[in-house]
């Protein structure tokens, strides 16, 4: 990636990134000048966008329909963890430009100008939530779209130097649902965002991400989608009747302390006291909901210790569903994860240090008992009373 700066304002300073990999789409940066050393340098070229037999990839942009703007639509069947998308940003610009106003309009006027004039169209083409009595309409589209993306800055950098967010093209299509089925990953060493299905995706079906906290009550989660987006979130979930919305955001509540307050796997894994479902019962409910409300993206944490259960019950069929499960869920979240779980997979009983180890335990502990004298049925009941 070469970098180099173009203008600048006090503290703040411009400069143009671009990709081995796209050398016509260079992202334009606005940064903190104290962050400048920082910039990073990516390792690896982006993965490319997959693409069908037939050329194109599995999503259109169109209509969303008039309330929503364009929006993201599946163009054939996405498998769950299946990669829908994988883009560089097109500007990257801090949380925070504590500048005077015409400092910050000439700061952000720079951005758009440092793009070559067909990525400029692209961005100004974006949607923008804000007037122009607000802001300018390269800060609007900022904040409309960025997404939060880790630069993995030193400590020393100050918190207010410390936030950016991207603005994609493409993936800021997306629109949002309390339910969405689709994820974004971000990957520092080759500077792109990976959009992932979280759950089987129809043809034809709305790709949807998450803008908001969802694990938040129905209402918070529109007070917040309005005050910063401007919208009424009317996705399935924020327009169920009443009760049921009042039922949603129970679970949405208990989903969130779920890990605090119900059985949990590393006191089960060594407590003999537990029944063998203790932590497996807990989960499935926790899974439930989770499906219920459409929150595919918190499942791993649960899915991966119910693989764990059955290893330790040493159960090879249950295991191998769940970890084949967890496995398509860890692909681009968490590669790391994925590549364990298909070592994992390779010979379970070898690969899983405690596996069956619960089983083993249960056996000893009968055997033991089955050696020890029974006692003699008087011990039991003393057949007068006086
Ligand atoms: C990041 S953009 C999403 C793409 C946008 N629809 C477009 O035309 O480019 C965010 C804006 O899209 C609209 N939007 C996103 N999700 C929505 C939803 N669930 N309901 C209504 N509008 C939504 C809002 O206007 C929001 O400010």
């Amino acid at each position: 990636m070469a970098s180099s700066s173009s203008s600048s304002s006090p503290g703040f300073s411009i400069h143009t990134l671009s990709f081995p990999d796209a050398p016509d789409e260079p992202c334009a940066v606005l940064v903190d000048n104290r962050v400048v050393p920082h910039l990073p340098v990516p390792r690896s070229p982006a993965r490319p966008t997959p693409l069908g037999e037939d050329g194109t990839p599995c999503f259109e942009i169109r209509s969303a329909g008039p309330d929503k703007g364009l929006g993201m639509f599946a163009t054939r069947h996405i498998p769950i963890g299946g990669q829908i998308l994988v883009e560089h940003p097109t500007i990257l610009t801090p949380g925070k430009v504590p500048l005077p106003p015409e400092a910050r309009t000439a700061a952000y006027r720079g951005l758009s100008a440092a793009l070559p004039q067909h990525r400029r169209d692209g961005l100004h083409a974006m949607a923008n939530c804000r007037g122009p009595e607000e802001c300018t309409t390269e800060e609007g589209i900022a904040w409309t779209n960025a997404l939060d993306l880790d630069l993995d800055l030193p400590d020393g950098i100050e918190t207010e130097a410390r936030e950016y967010g991207g603005v994609f093209l493409l993936l800021n299509r997306a629109n949002h649902s309390c339910g969405p089925n689709a994820a974004h990953k971000w990957d520092l060493a080759s500077f792109s965002t990976t959009l992932y299905a979280l759950r089987p995706i129809a043809p034809g079906e709305e790709i949807t991400i998450i803008y908001t906290d969802p694990l938040q009550a129905r209402d918070k989660r529109r007070a917040h989608l309005f005050s910063h987006y401007r919208f009424m979130c009317q996705c399935p979930f924020c327009t169920l009747p009443p009760p049921l919305i009042a039922e949603s955001d129970a679970a949405r509540a208990d989903l969130r302390d779920w890990r605090h307050t119900r059985p949990n796997f590393p006191g089960w894994a060594t407590d003999l006291c537990r029944a063998d479902d203790f932590v497996l019962h807990s989960h499935m409910e926790a899974l439930a909901l989770i499906e219920r409300e459409g929150l595919q993206g918190m499942a791993s944490p649960f899915v991966r210790e119910v693989c764990l259960c059955w290893a330790m019950l040493g159960e090879v069929e249950q295991f191998k569903e769940w970890a084949e499960k967890l496995e398509r869920l860890s692909d681009v979240r968490d590669p790391l994860m994925a590549r364990e779980v298909r070592r994992w997979l390779e010979d379970p009983p070898l690969r899983l240090p405690k596996w069956g180890w619960r089983k083993k335990q249960r056996m000893q502990t009968r055997k033991k008992a089955a050696e020890e004298t029974p006692p003699s049925p008087e011990a039991y009941y003393s057949p007068l009373l006086f």
